[in-house]
């Protein structure tokens, strides 16, 4: 049986993929207002990007600013997402600046759902891993490939370390150079559902070429899906209007 985890009211690997929505402002007003403009779109939990924030170095800035996206947001569920230089995200930290930040903000209660790029360090994604639970935070095993999509076995393979390592929900994106690349990436997130994996994972093959893959999440086993309103934060992804309604055909029609 694979876990299904509620947050705040959000049934996750369960029935249609829920759509997660990134923020990529780079300062706080930026930020909050883009979190205002969500307001009456379907969106089940929203990322913020905080590697897109320049103040991201100075925690006590990232505090200030969480604080009131949670006020915007009210109860929607946030993910919180340090993307690194090394996996496409926007700026280089230390390991133990990116651990101090995850922990700071997993004992803050603001956030739901922190993403730990687990092919950082066994120790040091362990300790990542333990002090977010300690908090009580789910974590999103991530993992990015910019450039290629791996053999199917070797997408398993990091899929079912991740969820070796304790993450929560295992997540991989990789880039397809063709059809055929989207191909192995759904039969890998098949194959994971249906012999290996105990917990809803996350699966995206990017580019215009892997958009099938965004939507298709209820029939392969992806469980959530990320969707854009506006600037987007990965290649690939589509108006969260559109993404829903195709959601919802599939869903209806299994
Ligand atoms: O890991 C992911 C997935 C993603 O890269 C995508 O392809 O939609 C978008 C990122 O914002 C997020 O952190």
């Amino acid at each position: 049986m694979t876990k299904i985890y509620e947050v705040r009211g959000v049934r996750i690997g369960e029935g249609r993929p829920k759509i997660i929505v990134p923020i990529v402002g780079k300062d706080k007003k930026a930020i909050l207002e883009k979190a205002r403009s969500f307001e009456g779109l379907p969106i089940d939990v929203v990322e913020w990007r905080v590697d897109f924030y320049e103040d991201v170095f100075d925690i006590s800035k990232v505090m200030d600013t969480l604080n009131e996206l949670r006020m915007v947001l009210l109860e929607k569920p946030i993910l919180f997402t340090f993307r690194t230089k090394n996996e496409g995200g926007e700026k280089e930290i230390s390991m133990e600046e990116y651990t101090r930040l995850n922990k700071v903000v997993a004992n803050s209660g603001l956030v739901d759902l922190i993403d730990v790029e687990i092919f950082s360090g066994d120790e040091i994604v362990r300790e990542n891993i333990e002090n977010i639970h300690g908090a009580n935070v789910l974590v999103v095993g991530s993992n990015h490939d910019f450039h290629q999509t791996p053999e199917k076995d070797e997408l398993l393979r990091r899929l079912q370390k991740m969820q070796e390592m304790g993450a929560d929900i295992p997540k991989i994106a990789v880039m397809p150079q063709t059809p055929a690349d989207v191909l192995v990436l759904l039969s890998a997130t098949y194959e994971m559902v249906s012999c290996f994996a105990d917990r809803p994972i996350i699966t995206m093959s990017m580019s215009s070429k892997g958009v099938i893959s965004r939507m298709a999440g209820e029939v392969f086993g992806s469980s959530m899906t990320f969707g854009a309103v506006g600037q987007v934060s990965a290649p690939g992804q589509i108006p969260v209007e559109k993404l829903e309604c195709v959601l919802d055909i599939l869903h209806n029609a299994m």
